[in-house]
């Protein structure tokens, strides 16, 4: 069975970090462990607070797993200092781990600031070069090209500055751009690929990052070239904000096993039968 690491923030509410790591993993049929660097309170209105885990036990973690389990491909998410970061690149380095996803969290979709400021340029110069693909959203896109939020800048451009940090391939996402379609833009170093699905309207995205980079992860564990692993990406993600998991009072979550009959939510073909007793 391949083997995927996910390293990443806990997110109490189920539908964003380790949690929708750990569903999307499960949903592509690869096994899933996971390193927690921080533990938030959060629910689908919002970040009620979080703490990290100190660096020895993130180290810990990633020993225990690193040194046992045999991973195919890793994805990073919330890191939420240097200090994580280094320890997360070292082991990294150590072990030897190939095919690294990075998902540069910086700031939850209820706006919430998940990443210390000082950690932006951490993640610039230690984590992305060590990086197969990253996975930035326009905002972090513009932060990690030093521009600001309120700044119009085409994806391509984008693209192309942020390769020159290192990574093999960086993937822009479209999610937060107007129009009928989110388009999303994938870069070598050479040419621009794009990845195009309806715009699905509704608020309930929570989660639709982490899910997205956890996608791509488990189907490069699966041995699918770059593109291929992020059309199935694509394609899950769309069809998981389309079924959503109306939880809670806030931005909903995705639905991670929108293609099951016995999806959350419906039960009534499950084959699953329960003894009363
Ligand atoms: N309303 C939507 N309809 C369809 N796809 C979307 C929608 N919102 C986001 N996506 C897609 O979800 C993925 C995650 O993108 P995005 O929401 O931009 O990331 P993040 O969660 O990091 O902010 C991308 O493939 C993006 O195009
Ligand atoms: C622990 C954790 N990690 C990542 C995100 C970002 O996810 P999103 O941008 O979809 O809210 C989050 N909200 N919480």
């Amino acid at each position: 069975m391949k083997q995927v690491l996910t390293i990443a923030g806990s997110d109490s509410g189920g539908g964003a970090g380790i949690q929708a790591d750990l569903k999307t993993m499960t949903a592509f049929g690869v096994y899933g462990a996971s390193v927690i660097t921080a533990v938030t309170a959060q629910n689908t209105l919002g970040v009620q607070g979080f703490e990290t885990v100190s660096i020895d036990l993130v180290a810990k973690q990633l020993d225990s797993v690193l040194s046992d389990l045999k991973f195919s491909a890793l994805k990073t998410g919330m890191l939420a200092t240097s200090e994580i970061i280094e320890v997360v690149v070292d082991k990294i380095k150590e072990y030897q781990v190939d095919n690294l996803v990075v998902d540069p969290v910086m700031v939850a979709s209820s706006g919430d600031i998940l990443l210390a400021e000082e950690a932006i340029t951490t993640i610039k110069e230690e984590l992305i070069p060590i990086a197969k693909v990253i996975t930035p959203n326009l905002n972090e896109a513009k932060v990690l090209t030093g521009r600001g939020i309120e700044e119009e800048v085409s994806l391509e451009i984008l693209a192309s500055e942020l390769h020159k940090l290192g990574c093999e391939y960086v993937l822009v996402k479209g999610g937060h751009q107007s129009g009928e379609i989110a388009r999303d833009l994938l870069y070598d170093g050479v040419d621009f690929i794009e990845f195009s699905a309806e715009r699905i309207d509704t608020k309930d995205t929570h989660g639709t990052g982490c899910t997205l980079s956890s996608a791509i992860a488990s189907n490069l564990a699966l041995e699918y070239e770059i593109k291929e692993a992020i059309q199935r990406s694509k394609k899950y993600i769309t069809e998981a904000i389309k079924a959503g998991c109306k939880v809670g009072q806030g931005n909903n979550p995705v639905n991670h096993f929108a293609d099951r009959k016995n999806s959350i939510g419906d039960f009534s073909s499950s084959s699953l039968k329960l003894n009363s007793t």
